[in-house]
């Protein structure tokens, strides 16, 4: 059985960010600061939803830069840490410089699961900043645990002071969590924690984290009323009632976690957070939320069902940046459609 006190780190105004598209206010990030810091919760994570330096053409710009919203949140906490999110690639040491000017405490550099080797310069000049510091290694589903192990490995090496396993697409389900994060925590040294940061898109993120807490890891992460990419994130409000009756303490106080998902975030959702036909089929097909537009424009262009796509595309196991790879299957699932009707 794992250990009994963990930490939590909400990521409503990170990951949520995604799913509103990078448009809270810096007033709307005071307000869910303000309410998280009284649920007691560890760590809040705050950023454009694909980390410091994300607000861009490529990546949608957020309503206020960076720096504005770290600020509100570092002003408006007493007793949370502050965290930025960072993908080497997406934010420079000099971004990760001037969040650690705004006040924040936490820093997680995040790769794709098999490119840790990225995160050695981001990781080493965040512990010179005295920066917590946490490695993320994202799409965890997509290698097997001998891998994403090694992966961890090098991300302690650098200095990374928490490794998390990231089911970035939802696609996981408890053993699968449960295989990785003991693989985890048997390789790394003792004083690296682990971590687990879950999606809801086959609708077992509470039941992953819990999985996870009892595979080792001691830091899991939750967004109020899960507000979070695809199928959103593990609901805080959800997971701290689940973990209290699990006799795993998080710190999170329940009743102003459930107030604060109902009265300060759901009225702020531009949509509501749900396992649709499009996030199901992600956790299902075991793909990245960046898919999903091109391979439903693929997907009319060639008079293709999207989901037949992803599936494809999971099978093939493809990584962000091969986007080219969504018209290929596109024109081979037309075909494949072609000959199966001329058969008939
Ligand atoms: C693009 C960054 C991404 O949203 C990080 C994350 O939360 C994940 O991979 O799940
Ligand atoms: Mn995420």
């Amino acid at each position: 059985m794992g250990n009994r006190t963990i930490r939590v780190t909400d990521v409503t105004l990170r990951d949520g960010m995604h799913a509103v598209r990078h448009q809270f206010s810096v007033e709307d990030a005071r307000a869910i600061a303000g309410a998280l810091d009284r649920t007691g919760v560890a760590i809040i994570e705050a950023t454009h939803g694909d980390g410091l330096g994300g607000s861009s053409v490529q990546y949608g710009f957020s309503k206020e830069t960076e720096e504005d919203y770290l600020r509100a949140v570092c002003e408006t906490v007493r007793n949370s840490k502050v965290a930025a999110l960072l993908l080497p690639g997406i934010g420079t040491v000099e971004h990760m410089k001037r969040a650690a000017d705004t006040g924040i405490q936490v820093i997680r550099v995040a790769t794709h699961c098999t490119e840790a080797d990225i995160s050695e310069q981001h990781i080493g000049e965040a512990r010179k900043m005295g920066l917590e510091t946490v490695g993320f290694l994202m799409m965890s589903h997509m290698v097997p645990a001998g891998v994403l192990v090694e992966e961890a490995k090098k991300m302690a090496s650098y200095g990374a002071q928490t490794v998390y396993v990231v089911d970035s697409a939802g696609a996981m389900l408890m053993g699968e969590v449960r295989e990785k994060v003991t693989a985890l925590r048997e390789a790394l040294p003792d004083e690296v924690e682990v971590g687990f940061h879950a999606h809801n898109n086959l609708g077992v993120s509470v039941a992953n984290s819990l999985a996870a807490v009892e595979a080792g890891a001691t830091r899991i992460d939750a967004s109020l009323a899960g507000l979070g990419a695809g199928a959103g994130n593990t609901p805080l409000e959800v997971f701290a009632a689940v973990a209290e009756k699990a006799g795993i303490d998080t710190g999170v106080r329940l009743y102003p976690a459930m107030d604060a998902a109902e009265d300060v975030v759901r009225p702020r959702m531009a949509r509501p957070v749900q396992t649709d036909r499009v996030s199901l089929t992600m956790g299902y097909a075991g793909v990245y939320s960046s898919f999903l537009l091109h391979a439903f424009r693929a997907a009319e262009q060639f008079g293709v069902d999207a989901r037949d796509i992803l599936v494809e595309l999971g099978k093939r196991k493809v990584v962000g940046g091969q986007e080219d790879m969504i018209v290929d299957v596109a024109v081979e699932l037309a075909k494949r459609k072609e000959v199966g009707a001329a058969g008939r």
